[in-house]
């Protein structure tokens, strides 16, 4: 599905890493580790096209990654993206749209227990409900029937232990549907099937 090659990332002046290779196979589920500044979300950000590498290149079914296979890549950085002046509703209809997600918005935000709010202005909720929020996104795939890779910075950040349990059966049931999920992630995780990728096997820090 995704595929890098040779990657390298340079921030600022400092190379962060180089020769990178990974493949996010349909089925797959695999957790990025590495320390704070390794480069995880640098990372994150060139599968998602959204920075260029220095060097390398990110594929999408063995074919350089474009603006058309972009839309089968949800990303949700550490940003939950939800406009403060929307109700939580509109705000999660607008980014499914942007994304290319038909989808139930209401039935997606039952699956994050976020039904009763979906009225409330978006600046009104809690962090933990706003990154339940921008995670319902997510949930808008569970209907589709394209396979889409999911790359998520911290997703688990801010989550009490219902929401945390309600993400892991989502990313466990995409998997299951043939999608893949690459997650970064500073906890230890229980999810079935997933595989562990450090990030400091490539590192060119000191
Ligand atoms: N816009 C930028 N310009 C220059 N350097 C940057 C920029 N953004 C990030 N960096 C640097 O790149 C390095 C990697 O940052 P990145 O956010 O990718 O790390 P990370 O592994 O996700 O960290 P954490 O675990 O703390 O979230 C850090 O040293 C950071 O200071």
């Amino acid at each position: 599905m995704l595929s890098a090659q040779s990657l390298a990332c340079r921030r600022g002046r400092r190379l962060l890493f180089r020769g990178l290779e990974l493949r996010l196979s349909p089925g797959s589920i695999h957790c990025l580790r590495g320390p704070n500044g390794g480069g995880k979300t640098s990372l994150l950000r060139i599968l998602a096209g959204l920075s260029r590498p220095a060097e390398g290149q990110v594929l999408w079914n063995d074919a350089p990654l474009d603006a058309r296979s972009r839309a089968g890549i949800v990303y949700i950085g550490h940003a939950n993206a939800l406009k403060d002046d929307l109700s939580l509703g509109e705000a999660l209809d607008f980014l499914g749209r942007l994304g290319g997600q038909g989808g139930d918005c209401e039935g997606a935000l039952a699956r994050l227990g976020l039904a009763s709010r979906r009225q409330a202005p978006v600046r009104t909720l809690s962090q933990g409900q706003r990154r339940r929020g921008a995670l319902a996104r997510l949930a808008l795939d569970e209907g589709g029937s394209a396979a889409r890779c999911w790359l998520l910075d911290e997703p688990y950040e801010a989550l009490d232990a219902a929401s945390a349990a309600a993400l892991s059966a989502l990313i466990e049931a995409h998997a299951a549907r043939g999608g893949a999920v690459l997650l970064a992630s500073h906890q230890p995780l229980t999810l079935a099937g997933a595989r562990e990728i450090d990030l400091q096997r490539w590192s060119a820090l000191a």
